[in-house]
Order: C-alpha cells, then sequence, then structure tokens
C-alpha cells in the first residue's frame, strides 16, 4: 500500500514467509517423477492486504499461516505438474486468491536432482497493481 503525506510516498507492506517449507509431491517431466513422489523445498513470502493484524492483535484480523501451509499441502497432494513452473504458478494464483495477498512470492525447488546441484529451482513473483493512485486517489 502506498500513502502520501504531504510530499512523501510511503510504501507499507507486511510479509508472510514460509522457509524451507519441504514436502512430497509427484512432479518432472520424467515419467518415473509422476509416479514416484519426491521431496520438493518452497520459500514463500506473501504480502498481507492490510495491516489490520498488527493493529489488532487478532487471529481474525490476520492471514492464518498454518491455513496456507495446509493449502499448500492440499496442492501438492492433489496435482502432479510436469514443469516446478506450472507447480509455483498454481501456488501463487491460489495463494492470491484465496487470502486476497497483493503480491506473492514462490521459489520452487528439487533436491539433489541434478548432479552437483544442491538444489535447483524456479522463483517467480505475481502481484495485482494498486487501484488509483496514493490515498486511494
Ligand atoms: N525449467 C525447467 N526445467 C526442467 C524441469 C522443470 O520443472 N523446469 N524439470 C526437469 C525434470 O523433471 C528434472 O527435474 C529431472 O531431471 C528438467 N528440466
Amino acid at each position: 500500500m502506498l500513502y502520501r503525506v504531504g510530499v512523501f510516498y510511503f510504501l507499507i507492506m507486511d510479509i508472510i514467509f514460509l522457509r524451507n517449507f519441504r514436502a512430497k509431491t509427484r512432479i518432472g517431466i520424467y515419467p518415473w517423477e509422476r509416479k514416484v513422489a519426491q521431496t520438493i523445498q518452497l520459500d514463500l513470502e506473501i504480502a498481507l492486504p492490510n495491516k489490520r493484524a498488527a493493529m489488532n492483535d487478532c487471529i481474525e484480523d490476520a492471514m492464518d499461516y498454518a491455513q496456507i501451509a495446509q493449502s499448500i499441502h492440499e496442492i501438492l497432494a492433489e496435482h502432479n505438474f510436469s514443469l516446478l513452473e506450472a507447480l509455483a504458478e498454481h501456488i501463487a494464483q491460489t495463494i492470491m486468491l484465496q487470502y486476497e495477498a497483493p503480491w506473492v512470492k514462490v521459489s520452487v525447488a528439487k533436491l539433489g536432482i541434478v548432479r552437483g546441484v544442491e538444489k535447483i529451482g524456479i522463483c517467480i513473483e505475481r502481484g495485482i497493481k494498486e487501484k488509483g493512485g496514493c490515498n486511494g486517489e
């Protein structure tokens, strides 16, 4: 959110992060990868739609990060994508829609799948532009 006070513009962005989130899913371009679940690592940053949780100290006004983790577990159980890109996009769109997040950053990595590389993957950012200008103008 951008606020204008006089000639100054202030960016206010509260972010929930989930780091080193590891879970199993079936994903890959090869037939064996569609049959056997492999561990992936997710790292997420999710902007909050407002700062009510910080102001009110109340879970009803918060984006419940336990629910977000549960939503991701459900996606991983229900889908088997070919590409990490498709999984990252699905997670990003789901979070923005379900939790009204204005911006997300989603990294998805496979572990030890390519020789000599510890983690390899994709990182995407998605966001919606604010309607109007500062202070709703
Ligand atoms: N850009 C991508 N390249 C590759 C992907 C992917 O998801 N995105 N996946 C694979 C295989 O599934 C790999 O994980 C197994 O070697 C290869 N390239």
